[in-house]
């Protein structure tokens, strides 16, 4: 398991190391020890779970007040993975970094409390499994919307509109969201 940069400092990618054989392959794709020994959280207390068509796009999403970091993959398919600095005092603060995870690279992307969490479907579907390091609290959910031209993320839509959930489509833009101090 090792771990690359991003262009943002806090945010990292992970990539296990795969042993493939005849019959496939086997990767650890969590260990509480080695993810102690990298400076990564070694508590998580939520798994998630979700399967979306091609060009779904869910996010930006944070929680204020639970803040959760959230260690993403793809389990089937590929996405574009989002962070986005939301902690005002920081240097980056309203930057973003893409990462396409896929089932086939197996890449995880570790995005920390402080920041927006998005991705796009690249393919027909994509399944997404991501562990958090808090619990859901829909009290605290907020959102911030994908095409803000503030943020001015490079979704790789090539021209389609994408597939939002009601909720989604109506956030606010960044100027008007709460964001972390
Ligand atoms: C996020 C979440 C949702 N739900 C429920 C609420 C709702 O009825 C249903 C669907 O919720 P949503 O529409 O918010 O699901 P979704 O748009 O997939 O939300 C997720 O998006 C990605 C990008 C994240 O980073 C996650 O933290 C989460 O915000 O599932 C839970 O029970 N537990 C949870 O942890």
């Amino acid at each position: 398991m090792k771990i690359l940069p991003t262009a943002l400092p806090d945010v990292k990618i992970i990539e296990p190391k795969v042993f493939g054989d005849d019959r496939g392959f086997f990767m650890e794709t969590w260990n509480a020890r080695r993810f102690g020994e990298l400076g990564l959280p070694d508590k998580f207390v939520q798994d998630n779970h979700s399967r979306s068509t091609g060009p779904v796009l869910r996010g930006l999403h944070y929680q204020i007040g639970k803040p959760q970091g959230k260690l993403v993959r793809c389990i089937a398919g590929a996405i574009l993975d989002v962070a986005v600095d939301l902690r005002r005092h920081s240097a980056d603060f309203g930057r973003w970094v893409g990462v396409e995870l896929s089932a086939d690279n197996h890449r995880q992307l570790w995005v920390p409390q402080g920041f927006a969490h998005g991705f796009l479907v690249l393919g027909d579907s994509a399944e997404v499994f991501y562990k958090c390091t808090d619990f859901y609290a829909p009290e605290c959910e907020r959102s911030v919307i994908w095409n803000d031209p503030e943020i001015a993320i490079d979704w790789p839509l090539n021209g389609r509109q994408p597939l939002l959930s009601a909720k989604d489509a109506k956030a606010p833009c960044l100027a008007d969201a709460e964001v972390y101090p």
